[in-house]
């Protein structure tokens, strides 16, 4: 998978790019990050790629033309990669409060595009209509703001990157199709066996992979409805977890 991210700190995704399983994707050349610096398409002595606003106010807003210029090249390079440059295939996103709040099930939608062009804000913004002539779609981590569209344009790879096929292992994969879409993950326990006066639940120590199995669905159940009632009634099991399900409530009424 093709990522393109326009922004004037480059150096910042290092971070996913030399480290981890998403270090591993981009060597491994399962994914491929491009970083296009918008003052590479200045053409003033200062490189300016911001300006003071129109009708005042603090701070600054950055100018359209440097950032419609390396928008242009990120395409070009997105198609010599193969990519199919359409807003169905390889959209522009903005990485803004002002977006659409990402979760698990949009990345996962996000995991079938050819490629993605991210635009990284920085000061009060992007003028407007470089915003409405390019960009498709518009993302939020959440209701915060920070001083750059750098660290969620990260998030947003690094999550799509983690559901594409064969990144995880098969393990991995298969035990996060199975049940933990829409629940809270379970606790987890390793070595040693015992830690500040505390051993591990002794189903996990057991070898029986159906009761484990069991007990970690039932850990997921009871944390998502006592920690976040909201993705509880959200919840729509599989049939499978409906069955599971059933046999908690009959062993909760024993
Ligand atoms: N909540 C988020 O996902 C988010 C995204 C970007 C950001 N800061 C950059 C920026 C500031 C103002 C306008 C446009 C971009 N802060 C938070």
């Amino acid at each position: 998978m093709y990522f393109a991210v326009i922004s004037i700190f480059p150096e910042m995704f290092a971070t996913i790019r030399e480290f981890g399983i998403t270090g591993r994707a981009v060597t491994q050349e399962q994914v491929t990050i491009e970083c296009i610096n918008p003052r590479d398409y200045t053409t003033d002595n200062y490189r300016r790629i911001d300006e003071r606003p129109y009708g005042g106010g603090p701070g600054m807003v950055m100018m359209a033309g440097p950032l419609s210029k390396a928008i242009e090249d990120a395409r070009l390079r997105a198609k010599e990669y193969g990519c199919r440059v359409d807003s169905e295939h390889c959209p522009v996103i903005y990485m803004s409060p002002q977006g659409q709040t990402l979760s698990e099930s949009s990345v996962v939608g996000m995991t079938y595009y050819d490629g993605m062009i991210l635009l990284c804000g920085r000061y009060e913004g992007i003028d407007e209509r470089l915003l409405s002539q390019y960009v498709d779609m518009e993302v939020s981590l959440g209701d915060y703001v920070l001083t750059g569209g750098e660290l969620p344009a990260m998030v947003l790879m690094d999550s799509v990157i983690r559901r594409l096929p064969d990144i995880m292992g098969d393990d991995k994969s298969a035990e996060q199709d199975s049940f933990v879409d829409g629940l809270l993950d379970c606790p987890h326990y390793t070595k040693p066996h015992e830690f500040a006066g505390m051993a591990v639940p002794e189903v996990l120590l057991s070898g029986h992979h159906a009761n484990i199995a069991k007990w970690r669905f039932a850990q997921q159940v009871s944390r998502t409805q006592t920690r976040r009632p909201d993705l509880w009634q959200a919840f729509t099991p599989t049939v499978e977890q409906a069955k599971w399900l059933e046999a908690l409530a009959k062993a909760d009424k024993k």
